[in-house]
């Protein structure tokens, strides 16, 4: 079966589209996703992102967003896929994930995403036992230092929040697997380090399940509420990632607004065959 699909990306953060909303495409397992995002012998790319029709069990939802990490996982959210599904739909949606149904919007060159509550309580990240979620006494030694006491914050998916002096100079290649994998994290995690400079943050992120990338949507939206929880922002606040800025702004018992770009690289298509 010859498959078409839309390579997209958020601020560097890549995703094969594939749009089974009118059409019906073969189940997408993972070990077909990882296969369509190895960058050698696939399309590459850092998250598969599957649209489909609004199941039963979102009745609001215009459609529904899978997103399969590059190692296959399947999981929640995907704060910079949000924005690319705004911009190939072409309208107002809200849109059904398994981290709950979000709303985008399209705006010049991108879109703005309501991307739900955040929740903190221990089990809702979740974490192995109960712990204070707003500075976890927990720390991670690396070559040159100790990242302690982040905050953890779902945000769809699970994120670990780190504040330190400069993000540049925590090897997070090294201490991101490390932490991404920990017992203390059931689900595995998002491993995020960050800086303050004059308000701003500044992000790199290891990813769950796809290691370091030039973006992170809900990394931006974890680290943003993390930051503002703990006074060291203000709403909205602009957050520096490796690949370009994003707008985050969120009050406390409120919903997270994302702003920022979202653009179409190529089209394409594939053999199903080849890849399943
Ligand atoms: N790696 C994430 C999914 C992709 C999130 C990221 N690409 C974004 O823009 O939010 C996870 O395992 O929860």
């Amino acid at each position: 079966m010859r498959v078409p699909f839309t390579k997209m990306h958020g601020l560097g953060n890549d995703f094969v589209m594939l749009d089974a909303r009118e059409r019906t495409l073969p189940p997408v397992t993972g070990p077909v996703a990882a296969a369509l995002a190895d960058r050698r012998t696939g399309i590459g790319c850092d998250q598969l992102i599957l649209l489909q029709p609004a199941s039963a069990d979102a009745p609001g939802a215009d459609f529904r967003m899978r997103i399969f990490n590059s190692d296959g996982s399947e999981v929640q959210s995907c704060g910079n896929a949000a924005r690319a599904v705004a911009l190939l739909h072409g309208s107002d949606a809200a849109v059904e994930t398994a981290g709950g149904t979000i709303r985008v919007s399209p705006r010049d060159a991108g879109a703005e995403v309501d991307m739900g509550a955040p929740r903190f309580d221990w089990d809702d990240i979740p974490l192995a036992y109960a712990m204070d979620t707003a500075a976890m006494p927990v720390g991670w030694p690396y070559a040159g230092g100790t990242m302690h006491n982040p905050a953890a914050v779902n945000v769809g998916n699970p994120h670990v929040v780190f504040f330190v002096e400069d993000a540049y100079a925590v090897p997070l290649a090294e201490v991101g697997p490390d932490i991404e994998t920990d017992a203390l994290f059931p689900e595995r995690i998002n491993v995020n380090v960050a800086s303050v400079s004059s308000g701003e943050l500044t992000l790199r992120v290891w990813e769950r399940g796809t290691g370091l990338t030039r973006a992170c949507g809900t990394g931006a939206c974890a680290t943003a509420v993390a930051a503002i929880r703990r006074g060291l922002v203000q709403s909205p606040v602009t957050v520096h990632l490796p690949g370009g800025a994003l707008t985050i702004a969120w009050q406390q018992g409120g919903t997270i607004m994302m702003t920022g770009p979202a653009q179409t690289a190529f089209t394409g298509s594939f053999e199903w065959e080849d890849f399943a």
